[in-house]
């Protein structure tokens, strides 16, 4: 399967660019939070502001094949919300290759970027490959990730993966997060190619 049927968008251009939108106005919210001061006023308006929206948005939750988060081929990470927004400047199924600026929202502390975010970005970046290299869709058996450095945040990071080997339906997949000259993370995964049976998202208990 290319890159292209399975990351097929279903979603007029015009809703991307507006969801694209939405996603980076959110982030950019979420950065200002993690880094505001105590601000009763802010506190309670943007409190108030998100109450009004859950209540807009709660009555009309969709099932997951017609959410529009992580579901937007043409977005960086597809438009996943949670996702640190990286974006990919070159993949074929050996390597992929990408930049990515964590911003305050993704901090743990020390100006660095929380260990469990770094982790977050090994997972898709490794994924994508490991999806690209197997032609379908994979499933995290494993995620290592060794801290060699602090991670900055607020600055732009290469990530790369590149696959370590295959064995089976077994994909092992290796990757950097970089800041300059510096690695400051290295992540190692396991990427089972998901059989027929195992379907998107379907869990254990299904
Ligand atoms: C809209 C479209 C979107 C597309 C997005 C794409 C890009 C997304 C990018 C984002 C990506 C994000 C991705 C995510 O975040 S995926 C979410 C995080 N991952 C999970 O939740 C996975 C939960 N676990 C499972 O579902 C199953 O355990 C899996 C599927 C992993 C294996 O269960 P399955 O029943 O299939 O396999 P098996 O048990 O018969 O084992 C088979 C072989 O594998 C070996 N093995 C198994 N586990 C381990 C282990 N831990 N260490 C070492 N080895 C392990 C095992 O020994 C055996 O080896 P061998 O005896 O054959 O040699």
């Amino acid at each position: 399967m290319s890159w292209e049927e399975m990351f097929k968008g279903d979603f007029a251009a015009e809703d991307v660019r507006a969801y694209g939108t939405l996603v980076e106005n959110l982030h950019a919210v979420q950065n200002a939070l993690a880094a505001m001061p105590m601000d009763r006023e802010a506190i309670d308006g943007l409190a108030a502001d998100l109450a009004s929206w859950r209540d807009r948005l709660e009555p009309a939750v969709t099932d997951e094949q017609h959410q529009v988060n992580g579901r937007v081929a043409e977005l960086p990470v597809r438009g996943h919300a949670m996702l640190p927004e990286l974006r990919v400047s070159s993949r074929t199924k050996d390597r992929v290759e990408g930049t990515v600026r964590f911003g305050r929202w993704f901090m743990g502390g020390g100006m660095a970027v929380h260990g469990g975010a770094v982790s977050l970005l090994f997972d898709e970046v490794l994924g994508i490959l490991a999806s690209l290299a197997a032609g379908g869709i994979t499933r995290t058996a494993y995620l290592h990730t060794d801290y060699r450095a602090l991670t900055p945040i607020d600055t732009d990071l290469e990530a790369v993966a590149w696959i370590d080997r295959v064995e089976g339906r077994k994909w092992f997949v290796r990757g950097e997060i970089r800041h300059g000259d510096v690695v400051c993370a290295e992540g190692e995964g396991l990427f089972l190619r998901l059989l027929p049976e195992q379907g998107l998202g379907r869990r254990t208990e299904d």
